[in-house]
């Protein structure tokens, strides 16, 4: 069964059609890209997906779970985690403070009974900070694991935000162009590690990227988004020597590698 089944998904605003019948799954496992040009729906797809957006027709089940009528928490707590485009962080606290507080929602203690239940809490706070240093450590980042994320170059504000998803341990991890913004050393730490999580962890990866090169060299599945339409879908081969996403590309950049 794949992990994610995306059926005959649309989604309108106003008289814009955002996502139009849109299909496609990911299987277990694999590092999945959805492409397009800009405007084409991709963010909207990953809305839809953590369920800040409802769509107007179709089905998304995780698992085989049907999750459309779910409250975003919920599709976290399921094993659906999503690190944003734009940085969801707290700036002025340390990078340690800011993996600890994205995982709160995998604590069942929680911010306002762990105070009466001292025992159970404190004896989760070990788990829940074993988990956040193994993220640290994974994302190479030892030394700035005090630091207030405010004062950090981009590219590793971006690497914190990965690691907010990571550190709730998902099967499912949504990443919205992770290297948007980076030098090519810093594509490259962050290809390595979308490399690692999937192939040490076993992290299904959802990506949203521009960058061709990194996408066909990532990823196992890629689908191809046009005005809200689906007009690809299959391995980077295909996709390369598919006519309609070409023409889609033509005067954008060109789909080699
Ligand atoms: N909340 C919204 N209200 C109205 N229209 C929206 C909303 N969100 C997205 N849209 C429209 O839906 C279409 C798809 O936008 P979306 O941001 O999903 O594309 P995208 O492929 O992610 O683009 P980009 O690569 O530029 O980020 C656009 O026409 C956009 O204006």
């Amino acid at each position: 069964m794949p992990i994610l089944e995306v059926e005959n998904v649309s989604l309108q605003f106003g008289g814009v059609k955002a996502l139009d019948d849109v299909s496609y799954h990911l299987e277990k496992g694999e590092i999945f890209s959805l492409i397009g040009p800009n405007g084409a729906g991709k963010t909207s797809m990953l809305n839809c997906i953590s369920g800040l957006y409802k769509p107007t027709a179709g089905s998304i089940r995780f698992n085989g779970k049907e999750i459309l009528g779910m409250k975003p928490y919920k599709r976290t707590s399921l094993g659906i985690a999503r690190a944003f485009q734009n940085i969801a962080l707290f700036e002025h606290m340390s990078v340690l403070d800011n993996l600890k507080l994205g995982r709160h929602v995998k604590m069942k203690a929680g911010i306002f009974t762990g105070g009466l239940y001292w025992g159970g809490a404190e004896k989760e706070e070990v788990v829940h900070r074993q988990s956040v240093e193994e993220v640290i450590e994974f994302l190479e980042m030892q030394e700035i694991r005090h630091t207030p994320v405010g004062t950090l170059p981009y590219g590793l504000k971006k690497r914190v935000e990965v690691g907010r998803a990571l550190a709730l341990e998902p099967e499912l991890i949504l990443l919205d162009e992770p290297m948007a913004g980076m030098n090519s050393a810093e594509k490259e730490d962050m290809a390595r590690f979308i490399l690692d999580m999937h192939e040490l962890n076993g992290i299904t990866v959802f990506l949203i990227e521009h960058d061709m090169g990194v996408i066909m060299d990532l990823s196992d599945k890629i689908a191809v988004l046009d005005f809200g339409k689906r007009i690809g879908f299959g391995t980077p081969e295909e996709i390369q020597k598919n006519p309609e996403v070409i023409k889609a590309y033509l005067g954008e950049q060109e789909v080699t590698t």
